[in-house]
Parts: C-alpha cells; structure tokens; sequence
C-alpha cells in the first residue's frame, strides 16, 4: 500500500495525544492519529474520571453518615454497585462520542491500530503505512505488577474498575496515589481495607501532610501497615491469604489490589528502529520542549520522565502543536507550580514546594505558617476530621514558594490559590484579601503568626 502523507502523526489517543492533534488540526495542520482503543486512554477509560465517579459516590456514602448525626433519621443506604458502573460507563462513552466529534470537525484522519516506527518519520499502522515530518508519541503509561508467586490473583487499578461489587475485605499494596485513593473509595463504600505500604505514604508529598493523611486514613477505619511486605499470595476457596516478610499469615481477602506505580508504553513502538532509547521505568526522556533527540519526534505525557498527570499531558501536547505549527517557536510548558490533588480521604493538595523541597532549595530562608481546625460542617457532626494548612514562604517578603492542604473540600480549594503563587503572591496578599466566612477556605488568609523553628 502507498505511504499516506501528513504534517503530523499523532501515536496514541489519550489526553496528550488528542490535544495535541486538535490543537496542531485547528492551526491548519493535516493530522493523522493512531489510537487502537477507545479514544482518551486512560484518564477517559481507567484513571482519572472513572476514579472520580467512584469517589463522588464514596463522598455519598459519608454525607449520609453525616447526616444521621445532624439527626436525619433514615438509615444510610447502601451503593447499587453494578447499577451505578452502568451509569458511570454511559457517562465515559458520552466523553468518546465528543472526541469523535471533534476529529470529525477538525478532519484529523483517525487510525484504528497499534502504530510502530519503521523510520524516524514513517510509521506502520495495521495495513497502513503513515509518514510525516513530525511524529508525537503518546502512548502513556501501564501499571507495574510485582512479579511473586500467586500474585496472578490480584488487580491493578484497571481490574478495580472492571469490578461488579463491592469486596468485602481488600488489601493494598502501595503508598502513592492510587493505593491511598483506591483505600478511601472501598472503604467509604463499604469494605474492610488494608493496605500495605513499603516506605511512607505519598512519598513525593510534604512529610507532615502525608502523615496527618495517614492518621485521617486510619480514622476513617482503614489499617495501614508499614512492616509487613506481602510476598505471595495463595487463592484458597474464592479468597485471597497472603504470606508476610515477618511471617505472619493477613487475610482472608476477596481482592488484593497492587498500586505500585507504572512504566512508559514504550514496548510495542519499535523504537530501537530509530535508536531512540528509554530510561529504567520504560519511560522517554525529553526537555524542556518535549523533544526526544530524534530530529522530528517529541513525547508528551506518562510516557515521559515528567509529572504523569493529565493536565501536563494536555499542556505538553499544545504547546508543542503551538511551536510545530502555531507559529510560536518558544512555546512549551512550564513545569513549575503544577498543581494536584490526591483524591483521598480526606483530599490533600499541593502545589509548588514541600517544606522538605524548600530547605533544600532555600535553607534557613524557609519560614512557615499553618493552621489546624476541624470544619464546622464536621463539627456539627461531632466527626473529628482535621483540616490542616500549610504556607511554605521565603525572604523578607514571605514569597509563598508552596501551598499544602489537607481536608475535606481542599480539592476545590486549592485551584485559585495555585493562580496566586503562579503570579508571585506573598503572605501579604493573602492577608490584604478579605475572607468569604463561614468557610474553610478563609482560613488560609487569616493564617496568623509565622510558626517558628
Ligand atoms: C487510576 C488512575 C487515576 C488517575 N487519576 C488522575 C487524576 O485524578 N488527575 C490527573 O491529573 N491524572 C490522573 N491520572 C493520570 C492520568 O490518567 C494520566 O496522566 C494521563 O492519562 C496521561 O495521558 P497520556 O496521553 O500521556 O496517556 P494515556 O491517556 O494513557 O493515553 C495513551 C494512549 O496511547 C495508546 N497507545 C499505547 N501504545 C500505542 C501504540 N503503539 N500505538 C497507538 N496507540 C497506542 C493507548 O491505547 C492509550 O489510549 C490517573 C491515572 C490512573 C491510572
Ligand atoms: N489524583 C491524581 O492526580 C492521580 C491519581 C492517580 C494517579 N495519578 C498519577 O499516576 C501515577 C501513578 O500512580 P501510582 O499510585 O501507581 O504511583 P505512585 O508513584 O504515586 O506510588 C507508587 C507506590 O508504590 C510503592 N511501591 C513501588 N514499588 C513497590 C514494591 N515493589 N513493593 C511495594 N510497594 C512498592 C511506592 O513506595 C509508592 O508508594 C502517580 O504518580 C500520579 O502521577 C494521579
């Protein structure tokens, strides 16, 4: 068959790779896009919405125990699990139906099929074969597995939400955002959770924040364990026993899920074709402008060594579409003060530096302010959930260089502050700005004294 001829191919049609083909599209650009699955890859179909739904209907289940102790006087009821999947999968192909109309109306050529290079610029699609002068990989990023015995029994974050119904006891392997996300969905939903964490909690996280999460986790009924790592699994009558390093024997369980982070898409590409190389997590390393070191071929998004978060998938993409063929030949993504949120119970937030970051950047420099309080909503419930902010600052002005909060309702708060520390704000203007009250929100710009140390 004859070579198809386009400006650019897009391979991979999750987050970076749809809006980098769109954006390149809109600035007149004839694009092709290879996408074997359903389009938005994992965000769209595994990760963030699908996560999301469950913990919308996690946060239902706690406001009705919250409700009985404001004096509500029906009983909680439980989640039609199965009922609420169907409602959450018309939701997610309600999402494909709109991208399909976007590549509809921006005439991107859509390509069902595994891509893989033969050259730098040329790629072999099923049947067909697809060259241009700019090749953007996007292929994103898969789950890891530990490799131990009976371990063929348990899931990774994809096989939870393949789930019919609620388990009834479950164990964690992990400590980062998806085992803790994962722990607080099951457990507000109604199952016993244990999870079982090598180093501390959301490592990459400010120490303190990540602490006072963990003694929230724990309030909220799941057990975390820091001693015991699990190497085998033994299914036995439809459960799950598992052998612990101190010998101990945990279970049984109806599901053990394993959330150990996750390795670039890279296998399947054919990249030593082109000599292009990965780094130990799979992953290809590219700078500042996304730019792999092959002449013509960029990367965006998980299957980089940068932040695997959709909205710098998204960013990555367009400002490399904007560079390519947007006139605009500075343009790229800033990768300082990204924001993000770990959908936890409760959620915790940062953006810019950890205190831990900050003394490594700026030494004695480093100031604090932080404030503790239990929401009035909680409150009212006699639920004693903490809320906890932190201010990271520096120099004689009090630059805010970090943000950290913790609590219920910081998931939505933290966007606009992160706007703030973008454009430089200090601690005095946070405290120039009045207060919305009663919130929990007012806290941040009614922080008092500087903490000391
Ligand atoms: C459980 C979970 C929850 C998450 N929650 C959040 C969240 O709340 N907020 C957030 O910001 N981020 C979240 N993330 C991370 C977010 O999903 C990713 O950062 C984002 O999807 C990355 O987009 P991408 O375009 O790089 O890759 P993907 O979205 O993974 O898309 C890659 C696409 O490439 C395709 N592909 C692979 N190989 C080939 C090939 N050879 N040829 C053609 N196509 C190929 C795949 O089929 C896939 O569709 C979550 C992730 C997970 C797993
Ligand atoms: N809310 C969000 O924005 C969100 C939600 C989910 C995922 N994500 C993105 O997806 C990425 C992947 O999430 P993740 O939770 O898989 O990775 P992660 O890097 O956040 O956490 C991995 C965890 O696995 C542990 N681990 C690694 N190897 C292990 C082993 N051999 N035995 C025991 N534990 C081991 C680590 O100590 C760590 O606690 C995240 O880093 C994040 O960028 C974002």
């Amino acid at each position: 068959m004859a070579d198809e001829a386009f400006d650019l191919i897009v391979i991979g049609g999750g987050s970076g790779g749809l809006a980098s083909a769109i954006r390149a599209a809109k600035h007149g650009a004839k694009v092709a896009l290879v996408e074997p699955k359903e389009l938005g890859g994992t965000c769209v179909n595994v990760g963030c919405v699908p996560k999301k739904a469950m913990w919308y209907a996690a946060q239902m289940a706690e406001a009705q125990y919250i409700a009985s102790d404001y004096g509500f006087t029906d009983k909680p009821g439980k989640l039609d699990w199965p009922g609420f999947i169907d409602r959450r999968n018309a939701y997610i192909d309600r999402i494909h139906g709109s991208y399909q109309q976007q590549l509809d109306k921006w005439k991107i050529t859509r390509v069902k099929a595994m891509a893989r290079f033969i050259e730098p610029r040329r790629i072999a699609a099923g049947e067909r074969v697809l060259v241009a002068p700019h090749v953007i990989i996007a292929t994103g990023s898969s789950a890891n597995r530990l490799d131990k015995p009976g371990f063929e029994h348990s899931v990774t974050s994809d096989g939870f939400f393949a789930l019919r119904a609620c388990p009834k006891r479950t164990a964690i392997i992990g400590g980062g955002y998806i085992a803790v996300e994962l722990a607080g969905v099951l457990r507000a939903l109604g199952s016993e959770v244990d999870l079982y964490v090598r180093d501390r909690l959301m490592g990459s996280f400010d120490e303190e924040m990540a602490y006072q999460l963990g003694e929230e986790m724990t309030k909220h009924g799941i057990t975390i364990n820091y001693t015991c790592q699990i190497e085998a699994a033994h299914e036995t009558h439809g459960v799950l026993l598992l052998d612990c390093d101190k010998g101990t024997k945990p279970g049984p369980y109806d599901l053990l899920i394993q959330a150990v982070g996750r390795h670039g898409n890279t296998a399947s590409l054919g990249l030593d074709a082109i000599g292009l190389g990965v780094n130990a997590e799979k992953q290809i390393d590219v700078d500042d402008y996304q730019e792999t070191g092959v002449p013509g071929v960029y990367a965006v998004g998980d299957v980089t060594q940068r932040l695997a978060l959709t909205p710098v998938a998204v960013n990555a993409g367009r400002k490399l579409a904007d560079r390519l063929f947007g006139n605009l030949p500075n343009a790229k993504l800033d990768y300082q003060n990204i924001p993000s949120v770990v959908f936890s119970h409760p959620p915790l937030g940062t953006v810019g530096l950890n205190e831990q970051e900050a003394r490594a950047v700026y030494g004695a420099e480093v100031h604090l302010y932080k404030q503790t309080f239990v929401p009035m909503q909680l409150a009212l419930a006699h639920r004693p959930m903490y809320v906890r902010f932190k201010l990271i600052c520096v120099g004689e002005d009090s630059r805010i260089v970090g943000m950290q909060m913790l609590g219920p309702g910081v998931d939505e708060i933290l966007q606009g502050f992160a706007v703030a520390i973008k454009m430089g704000a200090t601690k005095a203007d946070l405290d120039a700005t009045l207060a919305i009250h009663p919130t929990s929100a007012e806290e941040m710009v009614t922080m008092g004294d500087r903490v000391p140390g």
